[in-house]
């Protein structure tokens, strides 16, 4: 694991490029810029070129596209290709929503993506692995989630990452979870999105994106369970504040306190 990223990633304040959606654009910018990057968002396909050329990652939230933003996407996706910037996918309710795995099934034939973050229902999706997904959320399902997250990164040949209590971030080959977090990043719509993010974030900084996706994870879930051990009787608005905080004030020192991973 290597926590000096934060630190590289504080120093460098590497651009994030994000197509985010408009749930939670406020919460993906926020939490980027509060960690110690620079996020940029864009809805408009005339500037893609632009916005992929100035970045140093880019993310891309399937969360509440309409025909025109998925054509954008599209683009997108295959513009980071091109100029080799580590690509980001996040395939928000794939699992719930036929039509959405369609279009993200089409997507990912148009580009390749260096990393996949979901959670259990939708990795369970793109992994054609039967499960009971719940909207955005992860639903039900009694399959292994350490073989959904290697089939899936088998599958679509990049680096997976199953969130959830537990999460599980496999290139297919190797695998570590991280056992850190807080049941209240689930009472909060948007820590998906922000982990997202800050994946790419973390891909801007480490050319290996296995090791930049295990280091986000443990980063963002060890800030939420420390903030929870500092601060008694957070709920879901105090979280959401404690949680920028965090971000941008929690050192590696203190992650190394609380990291749980294997
Ligand atoms: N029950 C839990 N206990 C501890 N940590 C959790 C729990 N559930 C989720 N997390 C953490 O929350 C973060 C977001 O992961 P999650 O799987 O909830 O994303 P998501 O389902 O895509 O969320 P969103 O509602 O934003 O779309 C991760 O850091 C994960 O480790
Ligand atoms: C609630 C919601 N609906 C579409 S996207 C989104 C935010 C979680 O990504
Ligand atoms: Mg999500």
């Amino acid at each position: 694991m290597k926590l000096a990223l934060l630190n590289e990633l504080r120093q460098q304040n590497p651009i994030v490029f994000n197509i985010s959606n408009f749930v939670t654009v406020q919460d993906v910018a926020n939490g980027l810029n509060a960690l110690g990057a620079s996020p940029i968002m864009s809805e408009e396909v005339a500037e893609a070129d632009e916005m992929v050329g100035l970045a140093s990652a880019v993310c891309l939230n399937l969360g509440a596209f309409t025909q025109r933003q998925v054509e954008q996407i599209e683009t997108v996706g295959k513009l980071a290709n091109e100029q080799h910037r580590p690509l980001v996918i996040d395939p928000v309710a794939v699992g719930a929503v036929a039509y959405r795995k369609q279009v993200a099934t089409k997507l990912l034939q148009e580009f390749h993506p260096d990393v996949i973050r979901g959670n259990a229902g939708e990795i369970a999706a793109l992994a054609d692995v039967s499960w009971q997904a719940k909207g955005i959320d992860a639903g039900e399902g009694d399959g292994d989630l350490v073989a959904i997250a290697q089939a899936c990164a088998q599958k679509l040949a990049c680096t997976v990452i199953l969130s959830g209590p537990t999460d599980v971030i496999t290139d297919g080959t190797r695998t570590v979870k991280v056992m850190n977090g807080t049941p209240l990043f689930q009472v909060h719509v948007g820590s998906g999105d922000m982990l997202s993010s800050i994946v790419a974030a973390f891909c801007a900084v480490e050319d290996d994106y296995f090791e930049a996706a295990q280091t986000a994870c443990l980063v963002f879930a060890a800030i939420g369970e420390l903030i929870t051990k500092k601060t008694p009787n957070l709920a879901a608005g105090s979280f959401t504040v404690q949680l920028l905080d965090g971000l941008q004030l929690t050192t590696v020192d203190e992650i190394k306190t609380v990291a749980a991973y294997q």
